[in-house]
């Protein structure tokens, strides 16, 4: 799945996007990273939902995919070109979902504060100083930020809040996260995200405790601590394993994604939550009702 789908590259290369017909109530939704894994999945899944319409994908400006039509890959031709002019490829939509790169996501939520266009952020690999960022553009615009955009994930957070605060002392806490050989972020995002309302939910600072390597002598384990490991090979699409290991038992609590359909589900879940949202920053707690 994902890039370089040669041979239906060139299928119905299309001019200028349409704007929606009059009258439409279908949400208009661009697409950012319009050409990557996820790219594909939001264009399929936007597709195929009757509320919502292709109004817009943008890629990166060395992206072979620029000029063709976005769903070209499907073998079906939606009349929207994938372009790198982010200003026109956001000309007629009224949401961005954004699965690209920090860097790429900063430039194009810019563009979205300026055009008032709301956004749905997947990306995930954000600094400090970029999250900062996009909170201020949400002092505009409405945007819904998730590492994880699906359903699962997101009630696995709840489910390691209440049992962080009943394993809270006497138990050691490692999370064990496995990706694709193309992922370029480590840890992943969703695990940072564990890793913090576990944190959150026993009165710890991640960034005081967590551990994010460990080789040579590093000496006994310090309690307090939470640990990371990054696994990255083949083509696994996303396993997320919270180890809590006390002595004489252990409890593992894992999330696996088979699909990536998932995300694109809980991207378009996100686009609807938008409709009624005019400006701040929300997560996929706000967007499934788990606050
Ligand atoms: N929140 C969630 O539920 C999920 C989040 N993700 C996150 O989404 C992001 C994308 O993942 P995935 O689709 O697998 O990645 P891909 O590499 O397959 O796709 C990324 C797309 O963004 C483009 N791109 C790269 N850099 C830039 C840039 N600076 N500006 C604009 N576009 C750019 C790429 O173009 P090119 O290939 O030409 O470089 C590509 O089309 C990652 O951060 C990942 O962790 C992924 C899945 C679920
Ligand atoms: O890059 C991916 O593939 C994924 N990224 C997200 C993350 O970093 O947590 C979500 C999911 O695990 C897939």
């Amino acid at each position: 799945m994902g890039k370089g789908t040669q041979a239906l590259k060139n299928v119905a290369v299309a001019g200028a996007v349409q704007p929606p017909p009059a009258g439409t109530t279908q949400h208009q939704v661009a697409v950012a990273g319009a050409s990557g894994r996820m790219g594909h999945m939001l264009i399929e899944a936007i597709r195929a939902a009757d509320d919502c319409r292709l109004a817009g994908a943008l890629d990166i400006a060395s992206s072979p995919a620029i000029g063709n039509d976005a769903a070209a890959f499907l073998g079906h031709a939606s009349g929207v070109p994938v372009s790198s002019d982010i200003a026109a490829g956001l000309a007629h939509a009224q949401v961005l979902i954004d699965f690209t790169r920090p860097e790429g996501t900063l430039a194009h939520l810019q563009v979205c504060r300026e055009l008032g266009v709301k956004a749905v952020i997947g990306t995930t690999g954000f600094d400090e100083a970029q999250k900062r960022q996009i909170a201020d553009c949400a002092r505009d615009i409405a945007i819904v930020m998730a590492p994880n955009m699906s359903v699962g994930v997101n009630v696995t957070l709840k489910l390691l809040e209440m049992a962080a605060k009943a394993l809270a002392t006497g138990y050691d806490i490692e999370i064990i996260e496995a990706h694709h050989r193309h992922k370029v972020d480590a840890p992943s995002g969703t695990a940072l995200k564990m890793g913090e309302v576990i944190a959150q939910a026993i009165g710890r600072d991640l960034k005081e405790v967590g551990v994010f390597a460990r080789e040579g002598v590093t000496g006994e384990r310090d309690p307090s601590t939470i640990g990371f490991s990054t696994i990255r090979g083949g083509d696994i699409v996303g396993d997320h394993t919270v180890l809590f290991a006390g002595t004489g038992e252990r409890i593992e609590i894992t999330h696996r994604s088979s699909s990536r359909a998932t995300y694109a589900q809980g991207s378009l879940r996100a686009v609807r939550f938008l409709a009624g949202q005019d400006s701040g920053l929300f997560d996929m707690f706000d967007v499934l009702g788990l606050k």
